[in-house]
């Protein structure tokens, strides 16, 4: 006996890649239309029963002069987000793989501002992700002034915490050994607390010497992961202007080690790390209810050109 027959969405093309084990699911959204869905990204995000990722990259045309594509990140639970490091790195293989250009300095559009990725040798990437933003408003953090360190009550627990913004939000504590750093507890009750009101990504950061870190980061809206090229960015601002940190820095995560360089305030933060390519695939994407094609004009879809 047959069940009444559902009809099929669209087959979906992606390549699955990652930065140090931060994996993502990455979609050519220039060579095929692909229609975005907070609840779609979570099912396509979880780990048994879809593809399984940290994050969804889109690759889109520029909506600015000068930029060569449009990035679109969106975290595992599909809040979309501002700024991904690892992802930044995988997206510029990526679309030199794909053969959507043949340059090797590329200028993208991020909702975070325009970034700039250098494709080096054997998969390696450096990425230009602009100047930190220490300016708590602007964060967003909730204090009076500008702080190098902020006290912080979670839960009755005063911590000591720097608020950075790499285009994402970030906080970074300073940990005596990463490994039995409290991140499963703290992490998320940091990711949501007051004063963040955007949420955000939480560092547990083991200085190791002047140039070398440790570091585990709980990300905002996609959990501990096994790498934060944005986090390892804001771990190494805030080491340095604790001035724990010289201005060149291998930070090692759960996934392998980052090279992080920064010259200072006012200078833009330079990441160095490897790309990998996993696999590619094909999905078929559950098909429209007409009550969502009829409400489909308050969705976004990725071939909307916005400023
Ligand atoms: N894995 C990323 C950061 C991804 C976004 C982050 N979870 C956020 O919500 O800001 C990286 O490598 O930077």
């Amino acid at each position: 006996m047959t069940g009444p027959r559902r009809s099929q969405g669209p087959l979906l093309s992606f390549t699955k890649m990652h930065g140090l084990g931060n994996d993502f699911m990455v979609v050519d959204a220039i060579s095929q239309p692909f229609r975005l869905r907070p609840d779609m990204i979570r099912k396509l995000a979880d780990r048994h029963f879809g593809v399984g990722f940290d994050q969804l990259l889109v690759v889109e045309p520029p909506g600015l002069p000068d930029v060569d594509f449009r990035y679109r990140i969106f975290n595992a639970d599909g809040s979309e987000v501002e700024q991904c490091g690892n992802g930044a790195r995988c997206f510029a293989r990526f679309v030199r793989d794909q053969r959507l250009t043949n340059r090797r300095v590329i200028r993208v559009q991020t909702a975070g501002g325009v970034i700039e990725l250098r494709i080096g040798r054997e998969g390696w990437v450096t990425v230009n992700m602009g100047v930190p933003e220490l300016n708590p408003a602007a964060i967003p953090f909730a204090a009076d002034s500008r702080q190098v360190v902020y006290p912080i009550d979670v839960n009755g627990q005063l911590l000591d915490l720097s608020a950075v913004s790499m285009g994402n939000p970030h906080g970074v504590l300073l940990v005596d050994d990463v490994d039995t750093a409290p991140v499963a507890s703290l992490g998320p009750a940091l990711e949501r607390h007051p004063r963040f009101p955007a949420r955000a990504n939480i560092g547990f950061l083991q200085v190791i010497d002047r140039g070398r870190a440790r570091l585990r980061v709980f990300e905002r809206g996609s959990g501990e992961t096994l790498a934060c090229g944005s986090g390892a960015c804001a771990a190494v601002v805030a080491g340095h202007l604790r001035g724990l940190l010289d201005n060149r820095v291998r930070i090692t995560v759960p996934g392998g080690d980052l090279v992080i360089e920064w010259q200072g305030e006012g200078a833009p933060v330079m990441m160095e790390g490897p790309t990998a390519r996993v696999f590619d695939g094909q999905i078929r994407l559950p098909a429209e209810s007409p009550q969502r094609r009829r409400g489909r004009r308050q969705t976004v879809r990725s071939h909307d050109r916005r400023p």
